[in-house]
């Protein structure tokens, strides 16, 4: 058992912006030592915002956090040497070279000659950005951009590494070194990385604990394995030939949940999710009474439970529609 203080202790962070959006709602965190944490959720969760009061660059309008064991509003200096950022948008001068860049910070926290030249080394060898340490930033690809961005986080050995969403807008070659790199890291020294993210294969890949963020909340925490173990058997998704109204939506949940082997249906629109112990063997008779109900269906699949399972029963809907309101309000120009 860990009995080491946690790395990231949030408890009922609100925070309000003018407008009257209510960004967090009462965020709650625990995050143990060494471990890779991943706060998950769609756009406009919620989860910059509470990397930016963990981080000391806002403050909440309520509730308390520490970082490292230091008070966030206390001792914002305290918590500033013990952390790492790697924003999601690059901190690296594009006009210096990647050296340059590391040197630079590496300065900022007190580090010289020999010590800072050692040190930057290590990073550029260690990031795969050895052989153009001499070129500027700007000629960069985006991959190489992110992995600087990492280093100029680590330069100065931090306790608690920040990763706001890491990998978004690389491509899936450089996703995939980064997510290695990431995996490397984890194992280093103790370190504790807290990574926001909205891709869920990446929650899934990286962190060994999960929080589900929805509408400034965390909805549900644990490791990967455990939140998918909470769905029994696998997912059979039905798409309808039409929607399915208020009333026939109770009716059919109700019919298709009294067949055995079945332990939930949710119906939303023209889709209905089942959970069943064995989803192959009981399509069948799920098709079947669809079909005593007068429903059309249109395509049925069988899937082991994903994450996007787990979100749909924490968040009462698809991450993927999550992803599309938020757009949708972003296009409105609400934000
Ligand atoms: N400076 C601001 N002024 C007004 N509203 C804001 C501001 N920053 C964030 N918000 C709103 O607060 C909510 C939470 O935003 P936040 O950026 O924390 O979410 P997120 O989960 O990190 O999303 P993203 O992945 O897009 O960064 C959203 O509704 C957003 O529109």
């Amino acid at each position: 058992m860990n009995t080491r203080a946690p790395a990231v202790e949030a408890r009922q962070l609100v925070k309000t912006y003018p407008g009257d959006v209510t960004a967090l709602g009462g965020m709650d965190i625990t995050v143990a030592p060494g471990i890779v944490f991943g706060l998950l959720g769609p756009n406009g969760a919620g989860k910059s915002t509470t990397v930016k009061i963990l981080t000391t660059l806002a403050r909440p309008d309520s509730g308390t956090a520490t970082v490292a064991g230091h008070d966030v509003l206390r001792h914002p200096d305290r918590v500033r040497r013990a952390i790492g950022v790697v924003a999601q948008q690059s901190g690296a001068d594009p006009v210096a070279t990647g050296r340059e860049n590391l040197q630079l910070q590496g300065r900022l926290y007190g580090l010289s000659g020999t010590a800072l030249n050692r040190r930057v080394d290590e990073l550029l060898e260690r990031f795969t950005l050895a052989d153009a340490a001499r070129r500027p930033v700007k000629g960069y690809s985006g991959g190489m951009r992110r992995r600087l961005d990492v280093a100029l986080g680590l330069v100065h050995r931090p306790e608690v590494l920040f990763l706001d969403e890491p990998t978004t807008g690389l491509d899936p070659e450089a996703r995939t070194a980064m997510w290695e790199e990431i995996g490397r890291l984890a194992g280093e020294e103790g370190l504790t990385i807290l990574l926001t993210t909205h891709y869920l294969e990446e929650a899934d890949r990286l962190a060994e604990r999960i929080a589900i963020v929805d509408r400034g909340r965390i909805v549900v925490e644990g490791t990967p394995d455990a939140l998918k173990g909470e769905l029994r058997g696998d997912a059979v998704r039905l798409e309808l030939g039409e929607p399915v109204g208020e009333a026939g939506r109770t009716l059919l949940t109700g019919a298709l949940t009294a067949l055995p082997g079945v332990h939930e249906a949710l119906c939303e629109g023209r889709r209905i999710s089942v959970r069943a112990d064995d989803g192959a063997a009981t399509v069948p008779a799920l098709l079947a009474a669809l079909d005593r109900a007068g429903v059309t269906v249109a395509s049925a699949t069988v899937a082991r439970p994903s994450l996007d399972d787990v979100y749909l029963r924490h968040a009462g809907r698809r991450y993927a529609e999550a992803e599309t309101a938020t757009e949708t309000v972003l296009a409105g120009g609400v934000r």
